[in-house]
């Protein structure tokens, strides 16, 4: 029976008994720091003789496990030490890392430095780890052994992703870990895969929700949902989504069986207040488009859900393609010692170099007939089938560009705020099977949504803010794909010029002069100024915030 099920008394004292055998385990754990440097010296002496270590292997037990995920750093550091110098015999051997059975495998171990190194460079990989782990990337898959459900869904693609395959040892050896890697880049399982594995390989299927994501909108949610599920379902783990704008009585009867949850935060703390959702045992919990989450419209929502879950013992994770500095350390508040794996120079916001990015500054009042000289162009001849995602930034604009395109014969399928969550849905579902080659969308479409060969995005209307803007293009260039971006300047956004060139200069693309006159001055962001205009609201409740969209 699920602790949900349980009377007020017999859930006290489940809660207890977990505490209790957390304390015995911690206990346990120093008694082991105390001998570790004693039982490192028998490890060594182990490792020379390889007849003993194979029989040693075969007689793994509980004990064994339990001791290789408890090994201090300091064993991490002599391996990493042999790794530096050259791959010896005996450096081929299992690495454990801190404290959660990562254990780097043989194969990874006989890598050569040279391509390690080679590897972060190519990638222009950046690691900041304040315990200084030096973990090795995973640069194939067979490089670490997953459970077989993980294998047989991640085998589908050639190798690890650069962000997969710097953040996945240090997920699975228990760090906290801000991922900043472009848009289309994997994140989704750079999060996802290690949950799940953990899930697996630890006896947690009783324990209730221990994974946690959190994502701005629900079409989001929804998608890594789906994602997770093709893992979680052949694993045996219960994973569900919840999001507003539908009813909340299945929610409540997943929530109730689920070890894994993926929300948007507002249908979240509702069913938190009424006592549906119990984030008490959640220790892997991830901030999915991370600096949209901690701006100042979601602020005090995630505060308090993060207060829901397990303060000691949790693992934090912030994944993004943005980073700006004026959410770093608000993030570092919820973090203990995060690992900041970067790929790319994300260090100055930069966007996707393989979208090719075109900048027309335009009067305002020619932006609509532009549209249509623009869809006449991405759309014609042999691209007449590709798909378009066109961008407003007002809900009201983007009604009346709808109307408009449907006037001159375009099929538009349309995403949001004025829409009924299932209107949302079958749009966003139309684009993505291609029934629809046309979406209009505000910025509730603009991050994290995977979907298949947008081949052009046009900004109608630039964002509010530069992060955004290198959001919605990366709706497309997606996996190792290229595309373009064609964006509607006015004089209206000149404020945001210098940021823009910058992004452009980052990609190597070209600054139109027209957008130089604006200056190349960048406004320093405020928090409150900044990210998506988007957020979703309950229609059906009583507004708490003013919402522009
Ligand atoms: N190892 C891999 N090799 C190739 N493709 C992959 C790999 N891992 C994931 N993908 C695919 O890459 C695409 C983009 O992944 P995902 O949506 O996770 O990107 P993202 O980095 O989260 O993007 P965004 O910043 O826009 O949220 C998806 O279609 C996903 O299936």
């Amino acid at each position: 029976m699920s602790i949900y099920g349980m009377k007020n008394s017999e859930q006290l004292k489940a809660i207890k008994s977990v505490t209790m055998s957390k304390e015995q385990l911690e206990e346990r754990k120093r008694k082991h720091d105390e001998v570790d440097l004693a039982s490192q010296k028998k490890l060594k002496k182990d490792k020379k003789n390889k007849k003993d270590k194979k029989e040693r292997k075969d007689k793994k037990d509980k004990k064994e496990k339990k001791d290789k995920h408890e090994k201090s750093h300091a064993d991490i550091k002599t391996q990493k030490a042999e790794n530096d110098s050259s791959v010896t015999e005996s450096s081929v051997e299992e690495t454990p890392a801190q404290d959660s059975g990562y254990v780097q495998s043989q194969k990874l171990n006989q890598v050569a430095q040279s391509e390690v190194d080679e590897f972060f460079k190519e990638n222009e990989v950046s690691v900041e780890d304040p315990s200084n782990l030096a973990l090795r990337p995973l640069l194939a898959f067979d490089q670490i052994s997953l459970s077989p459900e993980i294998q047989e869904e991640i085998s589908k693609f050639s190798k690890p992703t650069p962000i997969q395959a710097v953040a996945w040892p240090y997920l699975l050896s228990g760090k906290d870990v801000v991922g900043v890697a472009e848009t289309g880049s994997g994140k989704t399982f750079a999060f996802g895969v290690p949950a799940i594995h953990k899930l697996r390989t630890t006896d947690s299927l009783k324990k209730g929700i221990q994974v946690l994501v959190i994502s701005p909108t629900r079409e989001l949610a929804s998608q890594t949902y789906d994602n997770l599920i093709l893992i979680t379902k052949k694993a045996g783990v219960h994973c569900c989504c919840v999001y507003g704008g539908v009813p909340k009585d299945d929610q409540r009867a997943q929530l109730r069986k689920a070890q894994v949850v993926v929300a948007t935060p507002g249908r979240l703390l509702d069913l938190i207040d009424e006592g549906s959702a119990r984030l008490s045992n959640v220790d892997y919990l991830v901030l999915d488009e991370a600096d949209r989450m901690l701006e100042k419209g979601f602020e005090e929502d995630i505060k308090r859900i993060i207060g829901s879950t397990k303060s000691n013992g949790r693992q934090t994770l912030m994944f993004t393609a943005t980073w700006p500095k004026e959410v770093r350390e608000l993030a570092s508040t919820f973090m203990k010692d995060p690992v900041k794996v970067s790929i790319g120079n994300r260090d100055e916001l930069s966007a996707n170099k393989r979208i090719t990015q075109i900048v027309e500054v335009i009067d305002p009042f020619k932006k609509e007939r532009k549209l249509l000289e623009l869809l006449k162009k991405y759309q014609s001849g042999a691209r007449k089938d590709d798909k378009v995602l066109i961008f407003a930034l007002y809900k009201k604009e983007a009604a009346r560009v709808e109307r408009n395109l449907q006037y001159n014969g375009y099929k538009v399928a349309a995403i949001h705020g004025d829409l009924s969550q299932q209107q949302r849905t079958q749009a966003l579902g139309e684009f993505k099977t291609g029934e629809s080659n046309l979406l209009l969308a505000t910025d509730v479409a603009a991050r994290g949504l995977d979907i298949p060969n947008v081949k052009t995005v046009i900004n109608l209307t630039f964002p509010l803010t530069v992060e955004d803007y290198v959001h919605r293009i990366g709706r497309t260039g997606r996996a190792g794909l290229t595309g373009t971006a064609h964006t509607l300047f006015t004089e209206q956004e000149k404020h945001l010029a210098g940021a823009l060139v910058n992004v452009l200069n980052g990609a190597g693309q070209p600054v139109p002069e027209d957008l130089k006159k604006f200056g190349t001055h960048t406004k320093k962001k405020e928090h409150s100024a900044y990210g998506a205009f988007y957020k979703d609201v309950d229609t059906t409740k009583k507004p708490k915030k003013i919402t522009f969209d």
